[in-house]
């Protein structure tokens, strides 16, 4: 079992975080409860911070909100001085509801509408990353309505296979992402931009995929844009202050996986940089990441209630718990894989293995197959761990099942940050039917 960031077994046999006892929490807030170590979240931006710094790269690193966007989460980036990626109106306005600094949002997605345009252009902020020709076109169409020029990177496609869950990779030359770095897509949006008399180029963006272990595809992306910011440069006298080399960085779900450390992924990154900046004797341009999983993920743990059990003889016991699948897509549409712990009971042996179940009208959905556990009971807490990213973000309302509540845990406090669904959330967008039976 691997216990992440603050995680500690305390003198009642309970598992704590941030000093906190999560059967408490689990107690005062019912369940699924999601538990955030905020202090884990908080290492984590300043070690990613840390290494542009020992490097004296001028660097900005954006939280990827898309892994979990709410007002606190944001608001929490911005006191450790990050930039923020957002990727919808949504996020967006989520960002600017928290009061995060506007000349630090940058504007993600590839089929970005007006409204989401407009929306960045009047809060101005810091830049668009431009994925395709009909975004490029909107994008000035407005900015000319506005008399606003808009900061972007062009977002391209490397060619990068990165080893990854299909569903996950971006960088692949077959991609709904960005432009093609190497079919001449990439030079055309470049010259487009440049003409564009309210747009200001500021720089190159690639993501190559998510949940990614090591760095080589990093330095390999790095080096195909550095070569095309060469051709850039002789061809159209263009210098990029920027260059973003997007997230993905990974995480360790369970003993299996073996990332590296975040800082390691930059530093890396920062010396494929310098020996491209020195071979092709260009400006060093400022670099930017976007790491989301890696900044929330380990520090994320649901508490669930156990209830029900199921015996398949010889074949497998299904424990249920009182979420599943509404809280945590990822086993269900990556087969991601997952640790938990029995939260109420963690000095105990475990005595079966047994396959957790949600609770939802689905048989795919399951979170853990193959869990070994002490014989859990009814009433019993399990705690799973590294739910911080792509788990509240992507929950749902599949059944009619409330969405959970989120706390923040740190030096011993507990900080609920959002409140969970009623049923009366559930239906507060319903209209009753106004159509009679026709005679
Ligand atoms: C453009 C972009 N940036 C950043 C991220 C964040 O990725 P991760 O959460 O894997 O760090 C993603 C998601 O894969 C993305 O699509
Ligand atoms: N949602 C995915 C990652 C996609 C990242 C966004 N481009 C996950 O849960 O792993």
């Amino acid at each position: 079992m691997i216990m992440h960031g603050t995680m500690r077994i305390n003198d009642r046999g309970h598992l704590e975080i941030g000093g906190v006892d999560t059967i408490d929490l689990a107690r005062l807030y019912g369940t699924p409860l999601y538990v955030y170590d905020v202090a884990l979240i908080r290492e984590r931006a300043r070690a990613f911070k840390r290494m542009f710094d020992k490097h004296r790269v001028r660097a900005q690193v954006a939280y990827a909100s898309k892994a979990f966007s709410t007002i606190a989460i944001v608001q929490l980036m911005e006191q450790e001085g990050l930039s923020l990626d957002v990727v919808s109106g949504g996020e967006l306005y989520t960002a600017l509801a928290a009061g995060f600094p506007v000349e630090r949002i940058h504007f993600h997605g590839n089929n970005k509408s007006k409204e989401e345009l407009q929306m960045a252009i009047e809060a101005k902020i810091g830049c668009v990353v431009v994925d395709n020709f009909y975004e490029l076109q909107l994008l000035q169409q407005l900015c000319c309505a506005h008399e606003y020029t808009m900061p972007i990177l062009l977002r391209v496609t490397p060619g990068i296979e990165a080893h990854t869950h299909d569903y996950i990779l971006t960088g692949q030359e077959d991609s709904k992402f960005g432009f093609d770095l190497h079919n001449g897509q990439a030079d055309e949006a470049l010259q487009r931009a440049l003409a564009s008399s309210h747009i200001h180029v500021l720089g190159i963006h690639c993501h190559i995929g998510s949940q990614i272990f090591d760095a080589t595809g990093f330095v390999l992306a790095a080096k195909k844009l550095f070569e095309k910011l060469a051709t850039w440069r002789d061809t159209y006298r263009f210098t990029a202050q920027v260059v973003n080399l997007g997230g993905g960085f990974g995480i360790r779900y369970t003993k299996e996986d073996d990332p590296l450390a975040p800082e390691q992924y930059v530093e890396q990154i920062i010396e494929e940089v310098k020996r491209n900046v020195a071979s092709f004797d260009l400006p060093f341009p400022e670099i930017w990441i976007e790491p989301g999983r890696s900044l929330v993920g380990d520090a994320g743990t649901t508490i669930y209630t156990i209830g029900s059990r199921k015996e398949v003889p010889n074949v497998r016991q299904y424990v249920a718990v009182d979420g599943g699948m509404s809280d945590n897509i990822r086993p269900a549409l990556y087969e991601a894989k997952y640790e938990a712990v029995l939260a109420n009971r963690m000095h105990e042996h475990c005595e079966e293995v047994v396959a957790i179940a949600g609770k939802c009208c689905e048989s795919g959905d399951m979170l853990i197959w193959d869990l070994p556990l002490p014989k859990a009971q009814p009433g019993d807490y399990l705690a799973v761990f590294c739910t911080g990213a792509y788990g509240y973000a992507m929950a749902n309302n599949y059944n009619r099942i409330p969405r959970p509540a989120v706390v923040f845990v740190e030096d011993g406090e507990a900080e609920l940050v959002v409140k969970r669904e009623t049923y009366e959330d559930l239906i507060r967008l319903d209209l009753p039917l106004k159509t009679k039976v026709k005679k």
